[in-house]
């Protein structure tokens, strides 16, 4: 057998980026992507990359620059996703949110060469361009504007021309359709995404992905959630967090119609349902909570499958989305992995138990997904696992190919978390339960410790979402002089409530579903809880909050 090894018919480099030449040639005449008046086919979207990766050349982007997006989910988003790879660069997706001090100090740690931005971004662009220090390299910007935008890309246009070489459009229109990325240059383990993490603990960390990885999240994401072929999916998850969990990729594979849109809400969402008889989409759990308590929430004709991830799904929401016709499946992943590599897998037996039973199974994390090869809850100190009674808290590890190459410029944050017993780190803490499914119960940072008790300030969540007022809920430490910790919930209520429930009336709720030492000492009502720009609740905002409370005065449990 010695003979027998690699050779390079069996060894091309994993990537997807095939997957659109593929998209092109099987489903060449049906609809690739639908934004307003604008539709394209998968000959189209296919032509239109291959034009753009080739202008990229023209601009003198060389393998392995980095080139930078800024943009929701229109359209160029979706075809930079491919174009820039194609062209040998590195492509990182800014988050439209971020402010301008925040988007410069990234601009210059990724030492971008080029930056798209869209038509609504440029004066942020700008402003972050202002800051960088004279004498720094500024990349070139090309304006991405929007003929299909209420909010009129053309004015934009017209004002801050002068600081962009050129528009999107233009690229496109230039390029050559015949382009050929260069596979033999290739290899899988070249970095192809370059993305900074959302920030919702600490300063942004430059995530690295190569080929391969991608290749690996996205085909194992489409296996793990089921996607049949040409699903019409609705873009609801933004490409620029962890490239909308690969599906960017996993939609081309199979030839999917995708429904971009700038920005959306609940009444937009099921307009959209409607209009184009969407079949799948993603979004953090705030976009359930969004969904049940849009007012024209009807219950659906045909069952849509939402893919939840991000942050823990409370049970209490899981059950009310999926009352209205939603066909939930719950995933964890962090940018570190690309996407996806933990899900709830359902078991069919599940079905014949009540919905409420139901909601509690999907809301744990699950298991690996096909593609990756390990999930584990290990003590943090010993790195022996913990054991499996759904009680003992530990580290969450993961192994398998979807692991970042690592982050950029930070080998001593590279090798913290990628340690050398072959294990990546995540920083959440969970239980493994017996049955070998993981339950995330927090944040390693999030941890309530009172009196020497360690608190999830999930679970605590999950029971005050059971509230029938509570609209969100999210629960933090407040410094207590005597028990070191007590939770403190932030809560905002439901709209249009006829009476509002008292601090003490929550507390009492609280009581009944939780042992004494968990229910939260603190309420606090705001009219909305501060969030990332990928829907996650900012806990340590909402940590200064209550730190600067000063300590909790109940003392006594
Ligand atoms: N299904 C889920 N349930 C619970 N938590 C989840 C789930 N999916 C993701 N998460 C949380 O999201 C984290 C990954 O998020 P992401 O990579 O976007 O970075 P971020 O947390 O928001 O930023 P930073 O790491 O800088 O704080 C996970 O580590 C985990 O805490």
């Amino acid at each position: 057998m010695e003979e027998l090894r690699s050779r390079k018919a069996n060894s091309t480099p994993l990537t997807p980026l095939g997957f659109l030449e593929r998209a092109a040639t099987v489903y060449g005449d049906c609809t690739s992507v639908i934004y307003n008046t604008t539709t394209y086919t998968w000959s189209q979207t296919h032509r239109r990359c291959l034009q753009l990766a080739s202008s990229l050349s023209s601009l003198g982007i060389k393998r392995g620059q980095v080139v930078s997006v800024i943009a929701p989910n229109i359209p160029a988003m979706y075809e930079l996703h491919f174009a820039v790879p194609m062209s040998g660069a590195i492509l990182n997706s800014i988050n439209t949110r971020l402010d301008a001090r925040t988007i410069s100090v990234l601009l210059r740690h990724s030492e971008s060469k080029l930056v798209f931005v869209d038509h609504l971004a440029s004066s942020l662009i700008l402003q972050a361009l202002s800051l960088f220090p004279p004498n720094t390299q500024r990349p070139q910007l090309v304006l991405i504007t929007d003929d299909d935008d209420d909010d009129g890309g053309g004015e934009a246009l017209s004002s801050s021309t002068v600081d962009f070489c050129c528009t999107y459009e233009s690229l496109v229109e230039k390029g050559d359709p015949e382009f050929k990325w260069d596979e033999d240059q290739l290899s899988e383990w070249d970095p192809m995404i370059l993305n900074y993490t959302s920030g919702t603990t600490s300063s942004p960390k430059g995530v690295v992905h190569c080929h391969r990885g991608i290749f690996f999240v996205t085909v194992t994401s489409i296996v793990d959630w089921g996607v049949p072929k040409q699903p019409v999916y609705l873009w609801t998850l933004p490409m620029f967090h962890a490239n909308g969990w690969s599906f960017p990729w996993g939609m081309a594979a199979m030839g999917a119609t995708n429904i971009c849109l700038r920005k959306f809400d609940g009444p937009i969402i099921f307009d959209l349902i409607k209009k184009h008889g969407v079949t799948h989409m993603c979004g953090a759990p705030v976009v359930l909570n969004m969904l049940t308590n849009s007012p024209n929430n009807e219950k659906l004709q045909n069952p849509v499958h939402i893919l939840t991830a991000g942050a823990p799904p409370p049970a209490a929401v899981l059950f009310r989305t999926e009352s209205l016709g939603f066909a939930v499946s719950h995933g964890y992943g962090l940018t570190e992995t690309a996407g996806l590599v933990v899900s709830c897998a359902w078991k069919r037996k599940w079905n014949r138990l009540p919905a409420s039973e139901r909601a509690r199974l999907k809301s744990r994390q699950g298991v690996n997904i096909v593609g990756m090869t390990e999930v584990d809850v290990v003590d943090a100190e010993s790195g022996v696992s913990v054991k499996r009674d759904g009680l003992t808290l530990g580290e969450v590890v993961l192994r398998g190919g979807a692991v970042m190459l690592g982050y950029f410029k930070d080998p001593e944050g590279t090798s913290k978390c990628m340690k050398e017993n072959g294990w990546f780190y995540t920083g959440d803490v969970g239980v493994m339960h017996p049955d070998g499914y993981l339950e995330i119960k927090d944040r390693s940072k999030d941890v309530i410790i009172s009196g020497g008790e360690n608190l999830s300030s999930v679970e605590l969540e999950s029971v005050l979402y059971t509230h029938p007022a509570i609209n969100e809920a999210a629960v933090v430490a407040r410094p207590d002089e005597y028990w070191g910790e007590t939770p403190c919930a932030f809560v905002s209520l439901k709209e249009r409530l006829t009476s509002k429930p008292s601090e003490k009336e929550i507390m009492e709720f609280c009581r009944a579903k939780l042992p004494h030492y968990m229910v939260p000492k603190t309420v606090v009502f705001k009219d909305e809880l501060p969030k990332t720009s990928t829907g996650k609740i900012q806990k340590f905002v909402l940590r200064d909050i209550a730190k600067a409370m000063g300590s909790s005065r109940v003392s006594r449990m």
